[in-house]
């Protein structure tokens, strides 16, 4: 176990010769849900993407589990990401694609079966993600990852498609992650989200 599970210091990424983050400071203890809110355009998911190894800084240091994280099969047995929409495998079910992320893991987190009683899907199980609702395939993607074995959670704008009650929902399915000892960065624009969380911006500044 780590005191701190992510160190950021000094943090600077350009994107095609801009400057996106600029001396980003940030510390997440072990436990803690910490919501990355700002602007559209601020570097939300420019800061998850430096946190999950799969964007280079041009200055300073970021350290996940107490070093560089590394776009390597260690890390991601720790980390689970979700970012924008994953590509669907065809002729697969939404069962199908939970049974699949369970059988690759040697302990997943829990059964497909129970994946879908918590993330209301029970109903269209046999349908293809892409004959579901947007809101419907976001509860899926969210089913997978929050079904493998992970202690971080990296989560970009995992309220996207959300009805309210769902996102409420989230809320505390995410406050049980942290409460069995995970760790969540997710970045958000939903205030009720936000509020259950330490809320810090792309620049270091709590919000
Ligand atoms: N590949 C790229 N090349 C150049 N600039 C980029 C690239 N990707 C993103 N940017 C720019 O970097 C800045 C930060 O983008 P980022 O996606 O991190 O913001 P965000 O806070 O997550 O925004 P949103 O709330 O809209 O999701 C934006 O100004 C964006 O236009």
């Amino acid at each position: 176990m780590y005191d701190s599970i992510i160190n950021v210091r000094k943090l600077t990424v350009e994107l095609g010769g801009n400057p996106v983050l600029r001396g980003m400071e940030l510390t997440v203890s072990t436990g803690e849900i910490v919501a990355v809110v700002g602007p559209n355009g601020s570097g939300k998911s420019t800061l998850l993407r430096c946190l999950a190894g799969l964007q280079p800084a041009a200055s300073g240091e970021v350290r996940v589990f107490g070093k560089a994280p590394a776009d390597d099969a260690a890390f991601w047995r720790e980390v689970a990401l979700l970012g924008d929409e994953p590509a669907w495998y065809p002729g697969l079910t939404a069962r199908e694609h939970l049974e699949l992320m369970g059988a690759v893991h040697a302990r997943p987190r829990m059964t497909a079966e129970a994946a879908l009683e918590e993330f209301a899907l029970v109903e269209r199980a046999d349908s293809a993600p892409l004959n579901l609702s947007t809101g419907q395939r976001q509860r899926l993607a969210l089913a997978a990852t929050l079904l493998r074995p992970s202690t971080l959670l990296l989560l970009d704008e995992p309220e996207r498609g959300l009805d309210a009650d769902f996102r409420a929902r989230l809320a505390d399915l995410l406050g049980a992650y942290a409460a069995a000892g995970g760790t969540v960065v997710m970045a958000t624009h939903d205030q009720g989200l936000a509020a259950r969380a330490r809320q810090v911006s792309p620049s270091g500044v709590v919000a």
